[in-house]
């Protein structure tokens, strides 16, 4: 099986695929008399179709172990999805770009480290992999379309990924939950 090595979440990384939602090294400015920082802007909703409007859930995701099974994809055409972790808790964002045929990219599958204070923006039709929170369960909030139509394209990859925590870049490593849990 092949391995997917991870790589370190940063901004210009992750620009073709989303936002990185963090407050580390990111600007901010006063607000509330200056009892506040606001850091702005970070991501954007997309919404399309007709009847769609942003909406906020939570979610508990199970704790998954190393090494992670990535054997489909996601994608929702019609509006984007924010994974915000309530407390902290790691995950592994795995996407792609577009391929030919209205399909991912497979040969250009990317394993992303989310790391604690961060979260991601998945942009509209951006090919993700369903939540995996490493190692503990976790708490999210979910900023993404609500509507009335189905918006959710799965893809069974031809060949199956394997992450087993090790990275693209040693220097980027960091101490991941043992596998096995
Ligand atoms: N369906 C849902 O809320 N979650 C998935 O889209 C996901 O990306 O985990
Ligand atoms: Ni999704």
């Amino acid at each position: 099986m092949a391995i997917l090595k991870l790589e370190r979440l940063d901004k210009e990384a992750f620009a073709p695929f989303g936002d990185v939602i963090e407050m580390g090294g990111r600007p901010w400015f006063p607000i509330n008399g200056g009892t506040t920082r606001r850091y702005h802007d970070l991501g954007r909703i997309q919404l399309g179709g007709d009847d769609g409007q942003a909406g906020i859930s939570m979610a508990r995701g199970d704790a998954f172990q190393l090494p992670l099974r990535i054997a489909m994809l996601e994608r929702h055409s019609l509006g984007s999805q924010a994974w915000i972790p309530c407390s902290q808790t790691p995950f592994i964002a795995v996407v792609a770009p577009d391929g030919a045929g209205d399909r991912p990219d497979e040969a250009a599958i990317r394993a992303f480290y989310v790391g604690p204070g961060q979260g991601v923006n998945y942009h509209r039709g951006t090919w993700h992999h369903p939540l995996m929170a490493l190692g503990r369960q976790g708490d999210f909030i979910v900023i993404d379309r609500i509507g009335d139509a189905p918006d959710c394209d799965e893809y069974v990859l031809h060949e199956v990924r394997s992450i087993d925590g090790s990275f693209r870049n040693q220097a980027d490593a960091v101490a991941l939950p043992p596998a096995g849990g």
